[in-house]
């Protein structure tokens, strides 16, 4: 008698972007406890990739993450990507049951938005594997309810983001940027961020409405790190500062090695040195680890492309 092998259950792959803010412009909080924000985002080319498994009906979510700091993201429904699911299926009315595997490789509660990155990737991922076929429009109207940066994470490239930081306008870029980061295990709570900014800056932090970015969006359309590297700008730095002041240090140590820019990433605790060729993002990350300034270093480069189907 001969036996048929189970045909493998469908499965979809999805890659997403992390990201930084070359810009982060923060306004006086408003009356909801978000903050208005002038950003540019741009993704880099660390990634997320997320498989989604079809499952029996009624099955219910499975997660599982691999990746160097797996052990710190949860596995229950307060992982983002778990609330993706949640909220696809409830937009389309189907059974919110898949299996998913997270492969992370961007830094955890770094600043980096790989929560949002997966949460994006989701998505896509449920969208593909149930033939939903959903505008990206609608996509992007799912990925706001989930998290300001989740947008981002779908669209990549290089983008103004307004709003919440979750309303996003395309921008013209040229060429390719080094990066080097380094990141600490002990990563910083953006909401604990956000309320030391509130309470450096007092009631009155001055309004984002006047922000202005054609010098940086100049240099990325010439693709000049240079006046790149002198235009990025982050508001949350002096708060991401003060609740670590040992990042001063790593934020010097890149200075001193001849960074273009340094700067907190987003709400930190990564930093960012733009680099002038990928030697030299190698080198200022080998200088981190030989003056022990970093917990782990990474370099990669940007713009990269937002989630897609692989
Ligand atoms: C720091 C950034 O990464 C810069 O892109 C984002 O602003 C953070 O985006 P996120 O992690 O997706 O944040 P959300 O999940 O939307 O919000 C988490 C918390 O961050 C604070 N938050 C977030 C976005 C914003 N424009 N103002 C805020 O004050 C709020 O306390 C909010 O409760
Ligand atoms: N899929 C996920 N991956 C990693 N962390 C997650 C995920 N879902 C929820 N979390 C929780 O959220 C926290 C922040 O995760 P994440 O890596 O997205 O931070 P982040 O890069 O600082 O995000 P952002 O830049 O958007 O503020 C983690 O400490 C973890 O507890």
């Amino acid at each position: 008698m001969s036996h048929l092998a189970a045909a493998p259950a469908p499965s979809v792959r999805v890659r997403a972007p992390g990201k930084i803010n070359l810009t982060l412009r923060v306004g006086p909080v408003a009356d909801d406890g978000y903050h208005p924000l002038v950003t540019v985002f741009q993704a880099v080319a660390l990634h997320e990739e997320i498989t989604a498994t079809e499952v029996p009906e009624g099955a219910g979510i499975s997660l599982t993450v691999e990746g160097p700091q797996a052990d710190r993201v949860p596995l229950d429904a307060s992982n983002l990507a778990w609330q993706a699911v949640e909220a696809i299926a409830r937009h389309v009315g189907l059974d919110p049951s898949v299996a998913l595997h997270i492969a992370k490789g961007v830094p955890v509660a770094g600043g980096m938005a790989g929560g949002s990155a997966d949460a994006a990737a989701t998505l896509l991922a449920c969208d593909a594997l149930w033939g939903t076929a959903l505008p990206r429009e609608e996509l992007a109207g799912l990925a706001a309810t989930l998290g300001s940066d989740v947008p981002f994470a779908l669209l990549g490239h290089t983008a103004v983001g307004t709003g919440r930081g979750h309303l996003l306008t395309p921008a013209m870029t040229r060429g390719e940027f080094h990066w080097a980061f380094a990141t600490r295990d002990d990563g910083l709570s953006t909401p604990a961020v956000y309320r030391r900014f509130d309470e450096l800056t007092g009631p009155t932090a001055p309004s984002v409405d006047d922000a202005d970015d054609n010098g940086l969006m100049q240099a990325l359309r010439a693709g000049d790190p240079t006046a790149l590297g002198e235009a990025l700008q982050n508001d949350l730095e002096a708060a991401a500062l003060d609740l670590r002041p040992e990042l001063a240090r790593t934020l010097q140590i890149a200075r001193d090695g001849g960074a273009l820019g340094v700067m907190v990433s987003g709400s930190g605790p990564t930093v960012a040195a733009l680099a002038r060729s990928r030697q030299h993002a190698l080198a200022l990350a080998a200088t981190w680890t030989a003056e022990d300034a970093a917990d782990a270093v990474w370099c990669t480069t940007a713009p990269a492309p937002g989630a897609r189907v692989l």
